[in-house]
């Protein structure tokens, strides 16, 4: 599914409007009636509803809200925070017909009561992509009023953007209105599924306005959002008479003294991610409690000890032998020669292959990029890793993840999993995709391990680097739903993600 931006949103807006004829008047009256019908939804019988309206479009949309529900017999009527001489165009068109139609406006601005209870519901029309500050006076004062009868009981609806957050990122830039519900227009906006955006917008709902597909189609998709349809069909069903082969074989490099959980979780996620063979590749001291309770898995124990280095070249590469995948990184043995190693191990293997945890570490120590030239790559970083990678701060890595995955996996040339709330897939081509699943639950030791052994298991069933990340970073954040669903966020355990991503697949009946 698209997400767009304010600008984007903005363009297609005006294509639909200058270059291919739609009139303005006409979307704001279907956004106007898509609203009034939600509001509808959640007010009493003898409800209320009271429209607090901005100077802009947003607000223009509210004008009309209030006139469709005082046709429908409804109480409705206006808080205007800008005066009507202040408006233009289709605000002021709207306001004039809202007059026309009897409905009570309240110039007070911030004066003006919003008093709303049980039963009532408030319209926030004030502020939409238009947003570009943090809202002040008279218009903080409504914002609060607004949360002031929210809090009272009356239901607040946000009409396409929750006053005061940003459609482009999802973090307030001010005072915020925290809506029940938002009602947004053509197409779902970033700021209302990256995180905290949900948290301010409650119930998102996407209303069709008859924006010509056309002019979608003339602006170039920047964001997807994964849904789950789109997630299961990355995945084919297994064919009837596939054997293990088909399933594919994945190497596991993982664990070491002290971290020997990594591995057992890495190889977990990639018995539950559906590869065929799995065989851990580690130094023989790992073996025995890595393997515990993993009998389906295989073993070959890395000769010497310490950590990885270029001697481990050959055992490795004769490990690979034969195998369609690798995966690489939770807890290896980390030294000066291991992204070294790990390159040529890239270069000589030439498989599909998914770096996670220690691995990107060693390659952000040596100042190598994770990517390898004409190896397929698949990179895990969660925020600190990423920083790490891009010798940035984690502050940094957080205030553009769309943008930041997507400009270094075209640097690297891999598909980057950047992990967090919301978790960012890009790949060298094409738009980065926001996966919706997850929650706090997964911020816990060790799901970073299960989700590298998911990955390679799918990249070792065939499919292609984006493909594979996207499945399994969505697959991974339903197990983590459906965990935190039996056992509490607080009480999810990356091992807990193992069966849940049985339970997944039995979703999907995959
Ligand atoms: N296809 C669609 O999506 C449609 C969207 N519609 C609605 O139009 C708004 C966007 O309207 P716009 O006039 O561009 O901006 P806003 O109404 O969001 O903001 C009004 C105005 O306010 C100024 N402003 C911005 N920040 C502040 C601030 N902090 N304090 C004071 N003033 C501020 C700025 O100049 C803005 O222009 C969209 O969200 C939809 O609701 C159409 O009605 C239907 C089609
Ligand atoms: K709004």
């Amino acid at each position: 599914m698209r997400l767009v931006g304010s600008a984007e949103m903005r363009e297609i807006d005006r294509i639909a409007i200058a270059e291919l004829g739609i009139p303005s008047l006409t979307l704001m009256d279907r956004a106007g009636r898509a609203v009034a019908e939600a509001a509808t939804a959640v007010a009493g019988p003898r409800g209320r509803f009271v429209v607090v309206a901005g100077g802009g479009n947003n607000g223009g949309d509210g004008y009309v809200v209030a006139r469709v529900l005082r046709s429908a017999g409804r109480d409705a009527r206006v808080v205007a925070l800008v005066p009507a001489g202040r408006l233009s165009g289709d605000a002021r068109a709207v306001r004039e017909q809202a007059e026309r139609a009897g409905v009570p406006i309240d110039d007070g601005g911030e004066l003006a009561p919003i008093d709303a209870g049980v039963g009532d519901v408030v319209v926030d029309a004030i502020f939409g992509t238009g947003l570009s500050r943090a809202p002040e006076g008279a218009f903080a004062e409504a914002i609060a009023r607004i949360e002031a009868a929210r809090v009272a009981g009356a239901r607040v609806v946000a009409v396409d953007v929750p006053s005061g957050l940003s459609a482009d990122t999802g973090r307030p830039l001010g005072p915020c209105v925290r809506a029940d519900r938002t009602v947004t227009f053509a197409f779902q906006k970033r700021g209302l599924v990256l995180h905290p955006g949900p948290a301010w917008a409650g119930e998102v709902t996407v209303a069709d306005i008859g924006i010509p597909p056309e002019a979608a189609r003339r602006v170039p998709v920047a964001a997807e959002l994964l849904t789950e349809a789109e997630a299961r069909l990355l995945v084919p069903p297994r064919a009837p008479d596939a054997h293990k082969g088909d399933a594919g074989r994945l190497l596991v490099i993982a664990g070491s003294p002290g971290k020997t959980g990594a591995a057992h979780l890495a190889l977990t996620g990639a018995l539950r991610g559906g590869a065929g063979l799995v065989t851990l590749a580690a130094r023989a001291e790992v073996l025995p409690v890595a393997l515990a309770g993993r009998p389906e898995a295989m073993s070959v124990a890395l000769p010497g000890a310490g950590p990885l280095a270029r001697a481990d070249l050959q055992a490795l590469l004769a490990a690979a032998d034969g195998v369609d995948a690798l995966a690489i990184g939770p807890g290896i043995p980390r030294g000066p020669e291991t992204a070294e190693l790990l390159a040529a191990l890239l270069e000589r293997a030439g498989l599909p292959t998914v770096l996670d945890a220690d691995a990107l570490n060693a390659f952000a120590e040596a100042g190598l990029p994770p990517g390898a030239r004409d190896v397929p790559v698949v990179v895990t970083p969660h925020p600190g890793e990423m920083a790490r990678l891009c010798g940035i701060s984690i502050e940094a890595v957080q205030s553009d993840r769309i943008g930041l995955a997507r400009a270094r996996a075209r640097a690297w040339n891999a598909t980057v999993v950047l992990k967090g709330a919301r978790t960012v897939v890009a790949d060298p081509e094409g738009p980065p995709a926001v996966i919706p699943t997850g929650n706090p639950g997964l911020a816990t030791g060790g799901t970073g391990d299960v989700l590298a052994g998911l990955v390679g298991a799918l990249l070792a069933g065939g499919l292609a680097p984006a493909a594979a990340a996207r499945a399994a970073a969505w697959v991974h954040g339903r197990a983590g739903d459906l965990a935190a669903a039996r056992l509490g966020q607080r009480g999810l355990l990356a091992g807990d993600l193992g069966e849940a991503i049985g339970a997944v697949w039995a979703e999907w009946r995959r």
